[in-house]
This record gives C-alpha cells, sequence and structure tokens, in this order.
C-alpha cells in the first residue's frame, strides 16, 4: 500500500476544491464543540466553565450534549497529535494554517481517528463549519486534508508520526500529545519512585475522561442512601463513583451533603483530619480553599471531632465559591480573604491543623482539564514552587507547637512536591518533623494502596490509583 502521506491535499485530485459552498447544516453539537474550542484558543477560555453554558444555551439534548462533550474535550486533549498528522498531510506546520480553520481541521481529525462518527458526516460538516467559520476557499483545503486523514487508520498515523519525530520523549510526547516537557516531569516524577517504565501507562490515563466521583461528607449523610449512588470508590472511605444520572442532581437531591470529589483529594482532606485522634476544641485551617472541596469535608470532619475549621482564600470569587461549597455543612465556618503568605503574622501559632493544598500546575489533574497541558510552561513551575516555599513558611509560622501541616499538590512534578518539602526541611531542621504519610493514608484507605517511595510523602497516579496526581505530605511542628 502507498504511503498516505503522499496524497497531500495540494497533491490529491480527490482534494480539489468544491466548486459550490456545500448547503449542508453544521449538527449543533458540533457547532457547540467547535465554538467552545474556538474560544479556549483565542479567549484562553476553560472547556470545562465554558462548555455547560454553551450546551445550555444551544439547548441540546442529554445524547448531543454527551456528543458536544466528548468532541470539545477529546479534541483539545489530542491537539499535539492531531497538529502533527495535520502538518504531515497539509505539508505546512499548522502555525501557517489560518486558526479556525485549524479548530476544524483538529475536530474533524478527532472524529475521524477516535470516534464512530462516519466519515462522510465527519468530512462534510467539517468543510460546511469551515465555510462558515472561515472562508470559502478554506472547504477545499479543509476537505483535501479530511479526506486523506480518512483514508489511514489511528495505528498508521500513530506509526508516521512517530517515524516523523526525534527522540524517544518526544515520541511519547506527540503520541499521547503531552507537551515534551511534561514528558520529561512526568518520567523524572515516576523515576524517583523506580517506576519510570510506567510512564506510557501514565500518559494514555491522561487521555481518557476521568469517572464522576462523589463523597459522601462524614455525619451528614446516611451511608445507606449514599451507597445507593455507585459502587464504593476503592481507597476513599467516604467516597463513590456515580453509577449514573446527572451528578449536579444529586449534589442538589442532598442538600450539598453529597459532593463531586476527586477520590485522591478526598484522601488528601483525611490525611489531614484523621492523622490523629481529634481532641474537641482543636483550631483547623484552609489556607488556600477555593473552589472549597476539601474545606467541605475538613468542616464535616471537625464537626464530628468538635474542633473549629476557619477557610482562607486570596481571590475573593473563589472565596464565595468555598462559602457555597460550605452551605451544606451546618455550622458556621468563617471564610477569610487574606494573602496565605501574610498568615503567620496575622495568626501566629494559632492552629492545631492546617491543610496547605497550595496553588500548583494541576499538571496531575491533565484528564480533567483538556486545554491544561498546552497553556503551562517551565517557568509556571519556577514560579508556583517560590509561593508554594512561602506559604509553606507562613503556614509553618501559623501552626501551634505540634500541630500538623498537610502539605499538598495535584501535579507530581518534582519542582513541586518534593522540592518544595526538601526546601522546607532545609530551612526548618528539626523543628519540622516528616510523619508517616504512607502509613496513615493505608489506615485510611479501604484497600492496600501500593504507593512508592519512602513512606514519608504519599504519590497517588491516575494510571495506579484512578486518582488525580496528588501528593500528599504530612508534617509535624515541634
Ligand atoms: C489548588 S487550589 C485549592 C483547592 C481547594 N483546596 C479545594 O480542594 O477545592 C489553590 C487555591 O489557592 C489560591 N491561592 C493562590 N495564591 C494564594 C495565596 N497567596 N493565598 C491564599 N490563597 C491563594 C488559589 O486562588 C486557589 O483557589
Amino acid at each position: 500500500m502507498s504511503d498516505p502521506r503522499n496524497s497531500s491535499p495540494r497533491r490529491n485530485s480527490q482534494g480539489r476544491a468544491p466548486q459550490r459552498r456545500p448547503q449542508q447544516q453544521v449538527q449543533p453539537a458540533r457547532l457547540v464543540a467547535y465554538e467552545v474550542i474556538a474560544a479556549v484558543r483565542e479567549s484562553d477560555a476553560y472547556a470545562n466553565l465554558l462548555l455547560p453554558s454553551r450546551i445550555q444555551k444551544a439547548g441540546l439534548n442529554s445524547a448531543d450534549a454527551a456528543l458536544a462533550t466528548e468532541l470539545t474535550y477529546g479534541t483539545l486533549r489530542m491537539q499535539g497529535f492531531y497538529d502533527k498528522v495535520i502538518e504531515l498531510v497539509a505539508d505546512r506546520t499548522v502555525d501557517k494554517i489560518d486558526p479556525a480553520v485549524l479548530d476544524v481541521l483538529r475536530l474533524g481529525a478527532h472524529q475521524l481517528l477516535a470516534t464512530r462518527v462516519a466519515t462522510h458526516a465527519a468530512v462534510n460538516e467539517s468543510v460546511a463549519l469551515a465555510s462558515q467559520v472561515a472562508s470559502r476557499s478554506a472547504t477545499g483545503f479543509t476537505n483535501g486534508v479530511l479526506r486523506t486523514i480518512s483514508r489511514s487508520s489511528l495505528e498508521e498515523w500513530q506509526g508516521w508520526v512517530q517515524e516523523e519525530t526525534e527522540g524517544a520523549d518526544e515520541k511519547l510526547a506527540v503520541l499521547h500529545s503531552h507537551p515534551a516537557w511534561v514528558v520529561r516531569a512526568l518520567r523524572a516524577a515516576l523515576d524517583a519512585e523506580g517506576r519510570a517504565d510506567e510512564l506510557e501507562q501514565l500518559l494514555q490515563a491522561d487521555n481518557v475522561a476521568p469517572r464522576v466521583n462523589l463523597a459522601a461528607l462524614p455525619g451528614l449523610v446516611d451511608q445507606v442512601d449514599a451507597a445507593g449512588l455507585g459502587d464504593a470508590d476503592a481507597f476513599s472511605p467516604i467516597g463513590f463513583v456515580l453509577s449514573g444520572g446527572d451528578p449536579l442532581g444529586v449534589t442538589e437531591r442532598f442538600g450539598g451533603r453529597v459532593r463531586v470529589q476527586d477520590e485522591g483529594s478526598q484522601l488528601a482532606a483525611l490525611a489531614l483530619s484523621r492523622a490523629e485522634p481529634v481532641v474537641a476544641g482543636e483550631r483547623w485551617l484552609d489556607l488556600c480553599a477555593g473552589p472549597g472541596g476539601k474545606a467541605a469535608l475538613l468542616a464535616a470532619e471537625a464537626r464530628l471531632g468538635g474542633a473549629e475549621l476557619t477557610a482562607n482564600e486570596l481571590v475573593p470569587a473563589r472565596a464565595g465559591l468555598v462559602r457555597n461549597a460550605l452551605a451544606g455543612v451546618p455550622g458556621e465556618v468563617p471564610v477569610l480573604e487574606l494573602d496565605g503568605t501574610t498568615i503567620g503574622d496575622t495568626h501566629p501559632a494559632a492552629f492545631d491543623r492546617i491543610m496547605l493544598d497550595a496553588p500548583c500546575t494541576g499538571l496531575g489533574a491533565l484528564r480533567r482539564r483538556p486545554e491544561a497541558r498546552w497553556r503551562k510552561t517551565p517557568n509556571d513551575v519556577a514560579e508556583l514552587s517560590v509561593l508554594q516555599g512561602k506559604l509553606f513558611d507562613a503556614a509553618f509560622a501559623a501552626l501551634k507547637p505540634g500541630g500538623i501541616l498537610a502539605y499538598v499538590t495535584c501535579s507530581p512534578h518534582l519542582g513541586e512536591t518534593l522540592g518544595t518539602v526538601n526546601g522546607a526541611l532545609a530551612r526548618w531542621g528539626d523543628a519540622l518533623e516528616q510523619l508517616p504519610t504512607r502509613e496513615v493514608l493505608e489506615g485510611i484507605a479501604a484497600n492496600p494502596l501500593d504507593v512508592g517511595g519512602d513512606g514519608r510523602t504519599v504519590q497517588l497516579w491516575p494510571h495506579r490509583h484512578g486518582t488525580d496526581a496528588m501528593f500528599i505530605a504530612l508534617f509535624r511542628k515541634n
């Protein structure tokens, strides 16, 4: 069989521009997907925030809403791979393609290579979309590129794309659609546990939409009612995998006492609240609380043990989200709006337990935020690790002697995990004691966790635990 790359649209007679503007209507689900993908590119929109409102505005039924979601998320996730395929076919780099046409091509490539959408529907609707959002001349180009892509299988394109790419990490990067620097960072993080051979599994897991996970707030939900929501989580003792239906409907039905929350986030909050028995009257702080997932769980745990939680969040709009998240838990939880780096000055030695769920790159939650991988840079790691160090020191100063600090990130990047921890240990010496985090979590988890490392810190992984790649480290102030 001849190499399909030789049938580039410029050379292929079947790819010639149609003579007339296509009459086909673009299906609303595809139009919604295109609009969100374009907004992500043009105005740095967040797909997970914009998509629900676009679906609602377009009045999509549930099947079309599911299609729009799959098309949007799948296209954004696999954009790096599709761009390489498009470059091979179009015989030019993607920066030489009109951005609106490129979005149409990415969306079309996704339908052809990763969905069961019929080839004629994927191509014809993409051509119609190109004529609607770009120029008439773009229709011939779109038609040619997509017809060429459709003539070969995903596996064949994967082979050609790898052949065209130099370097082992770079090949994995393009094949699994991650920036190469992220692949190198993930390899280093796995390598620190002696598990670099799991890299490909991790990259694959980043490209699979996560299941909807729920947390039933302890002491506030009848566990029998909650059990009807789905299967119990493998690890979190309060978690469930939603078996079906609208997650927001479930949260509303339970008055906010059942919440959508990743299992790893549940374990991180429980690691702090259950590290040792709670003494009534303890004061707890959630230093970087927005949007409030862990704060709600900590508030429920504090209520059970007779402790008092305070939440803090720098960004006022996100502090509002924290207040909403706390609404399902009886009792008052003050929500401060301070810069967390000053908490040691405003509240010296004031708290028995502090959650520092630090601002981070979020490289551990790439499956959840499909466009995030394309927005982060190594500079973000450098800047965030400085902020993480400052927040750590402030939290340490706000901790009472004997108090417990949980340092948590939803990034496995070593600069944000062990780098920050080792920096703090170097600064604080014997005053900062590492607690056996793995042992604490093994006492909480419903099943053995099988985490790597030396046990003083815990790194969870999507491919291994089905959670976001949460990093959790517990400390005591001596
Ligand atoms: C990883 S998120 C926390 C997630 C939260 N714990 C949850 O479970 O929903 C980090 C939060 O820290 C906030 N933040 C960033 N810089 C901060 C600062 N200097 N002081 C306090 N909060 C800050 C961000 O706005 C963001 O909401």
